[in-house]
């Protein structure tokens, strides 16, 4: 996605930096991630992923422009921004005594007027959020309670909860079993189906080859946008992840395959050179 298109985006993110405690962690950097679709950023440890979501989810202050919505971030009211960009991020603490269904209800937060109750609608939001990521049978359950995983669930049916035009998810897939990681790719199908727009950090990079769009990143910059299905994209993921990565499709669908190089062979001793000769009794 190069600078210039005019498509409708959710986000066009132009930054000349973002420090954290004196540290430069994301450079100049730009990018415009396309509304209804979904795109996925991807990178090695450390690459800036987090941080530049959390910019665009007004979490940390950058230097430059960020843009959501064809509007500057800046000029976003507190709630309506709420309404309009739903948050789930990583490893999210808070929240341990409340019961799943409390935690969901805090999705609705941004459409209640102060000190009102939840109105009809919030609870018919919050009662499709959990059985749309199959958690509302534990409802009654205190999160503190709950494994990795179903909290994980707890959390992303907060976030859907929202319905929010655009979703913002930094590594939606932690602590999920495989089932629940193809439930969380059905669910964003049919977000994106109803016109939203899901931008996801992801460490998974099968999943991530299914996106509409991948944003590739290293050493806190873009280092590649593309489709999954682009050889330039391919190229980009193998570069960022030091050629450690094959590319492959199988039955369709893109895999990455993390994989060692081949430890160089030893070299072989005296010994193991040696003809072996059948012993023979001497004449
Ligand atoms: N609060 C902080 N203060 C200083 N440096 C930080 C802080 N938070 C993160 N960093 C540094 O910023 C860089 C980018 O971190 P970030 O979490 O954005 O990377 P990431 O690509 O999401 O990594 P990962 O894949 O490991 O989650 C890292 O080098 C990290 O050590």
């Amino acid at each position: 996605m190069s600078r210039g298109l005019h498509l409708p985006m959710a986000f066009e993110v132009d930054l000349l930096g973002l420090q954290l405690q004196g540290q430069p962690v994301l450079k100049t950097l730009y990018t415009a991630l396309p509304r209804q679709r979904w795109t996925a950023i991807v990178g090695p440890n450390g690459a800036g992923k987090s941080t530049l979501l959390r910019a665009m989810a007004s979490l940390l202050p950058a230097q430059g422009r960020i843009d959501f919505l064809d509007r500057p971030l800046g000029d976003w009211g507190p709630k309506a921004r709420a309404r309009s960009l739903s948050w789930l991020g990583q490893n999210e603490s808070g929240g341990d005594d409340l019961s799943a269904y409390e935690v969901v209800m805090l999705g609705r937060l941004p459409h209640q007027a102060w000190l009102s109750p939840p109105s009809a609608e919030d609870h018919e939001a919050v009662a499709q959020a959990m059985r749309q990521t199959q958690c509302w049978d534990w409802r009654e359950r205190r999160l503190q309670r709950l494994s990795g995983g179903e909290r994980q669930r707890v959390l992303l049916a907060r976030a859907l909860a929202v319905q929010a035009e655009v979703l913002l998810m930094d590594e939606p897939l932690a602590h999920l079993d495989p089932p629940h990681q193809a439930d969380w790719l059905d669910c964003v199908r049919h977000l994106t189906a109803q016109g939203r727009t899901v931008i996801s950090v992801l460490h998974e990079l099968n999943i991530a080859l299914q996106a509409d769009e991948l944003v590739v990143m290293a050493a806190g910059q873009v280092h590649h946008q593309g489709a999954p299905a682009d050889p330039a994209t391919h190229r980009a993921l193998q570069a960022v992840f030091d050629d450690r990565l094959q590319i492959l499709q199988v039955q369709g669908q893109w895999l990455a395959l993390p994989f060692s190089p081949a430890p160089a062979a030893p070299p072989p001793a005296a010994g193991d050179l040696a003809p072996v000769l059948p012993l023979r009794r001497p004449a």
